[in-house]
């Protein structure tokens, strides 16, 4: 999809597709060659990668000004920090919509599940800089329904086909729904949510297509600063 998003703006892209079994050694071999090539402005790392894989090492060893999903400690940092250029495409997608839809932030409490590094991490980052009061929930948070149902918005970044019950959510939520499973089903279980939500963003055709154009800004954005700098 993020190819074919590539192609329809006359973005040169390319797939590198590596076999379950390559080392560490061999991804940051790859990474490190992508760095190197004067003609590449983007490098996105899927997330995740196998077990075996040192994913942070993997993640670190991409140029700063190639990290257009901002995985890198260093772009992360930013991210937290509130000055980076490249915020991870998705929590960049759920802000736009966000934006985008008039949804106060400031002073609501967010509730956002999941902590993976390019989504339930940054995306409450984001959510802190925008003076919401963030709780983080995770595999190991204890009685997550009652947190659910303390959250003005509510952000599912869990991996789970359906996971959120609408009995779990205040009346007027806003919820944004960033999973993506197996036969294009979201982490929220849309029927019984839409009943008690505010604002609810529908699987497919929600978070994922918005994910995609911020990944091709940050692209576009690297290449035009690329060029800026090479002219001064
Ligand atoms: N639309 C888009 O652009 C994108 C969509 N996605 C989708 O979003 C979802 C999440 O992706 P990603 O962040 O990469 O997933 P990860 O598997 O990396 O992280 C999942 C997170 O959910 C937490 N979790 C798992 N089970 C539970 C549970 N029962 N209760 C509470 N928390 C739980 C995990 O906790 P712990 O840390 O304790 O293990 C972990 O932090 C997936 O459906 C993925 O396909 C992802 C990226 C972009
Ligand atoms: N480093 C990294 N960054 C990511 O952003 C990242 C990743 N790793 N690993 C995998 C997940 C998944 N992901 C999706 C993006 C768009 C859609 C999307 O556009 N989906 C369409 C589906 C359309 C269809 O299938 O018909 C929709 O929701 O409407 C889905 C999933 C990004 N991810």
């Amino acid at each position: 999809m993020k190819g074919n998003a590539c192609e329809r703006l006359g973005i040169d892209s390319k797939q590198i597709h590596l076999p379950e079994e390559t080392t560490t050694e061999q991804l940051l071999d790859q990474i490190e060659k992508l760095n190197e090539d004067e003609t590449v402005h983007g490098i996105l790392l899927q997330h995740p990668v196998p077990n075996h894989i040192d994913e942070r090492l993997a993640f670190d060893t991409i140029a700063i000004e190639k990290d257009v999903d901002g995985v890198t400690s260093e772009g992360f940092g930013q991210t937290a920090f509130n000055f980076g250029k490249f915020p991870s495409c998705t929590p960049a997608a759920i802000l736009e919509m966000i934006d985008f839809y008039h949804i106060p932030v400031e002073g609501k409490r967010a509730v956002v599940i999941g902590r993976s590094p390019i989504l339930g991490k940054p995306v409450s980052m984001m959510l802190l800089n925008r003076n919401a009061t963030v709780t983080m929930c995770h595999s190991k948070t204890e009685n997550l329904p009652e947190v659910i149902q303390q959250a003005d918005i509510v952000i599912a970044a869990v991996g789970k086909p359906s996971f959120v019950q609408g009995n779990w959510v205040k009346q007027g939520a806003v919820i944004l729904d960033a999973g993506y499973n197996k036969g294009n089903i979201g982490d929220v279980d849309y029927d019984s949510c839409v009943e008690k939500a505010g604002a609810i963003t529908p699987v497919p055709g929600g978070v994922g297509p918005v994910t995609i154009s911020m990944l091709l800004k940050h692209t576009v954005l690297s290449a035009e600063w690329k060029t800026a700098k090479g002219n001064i």
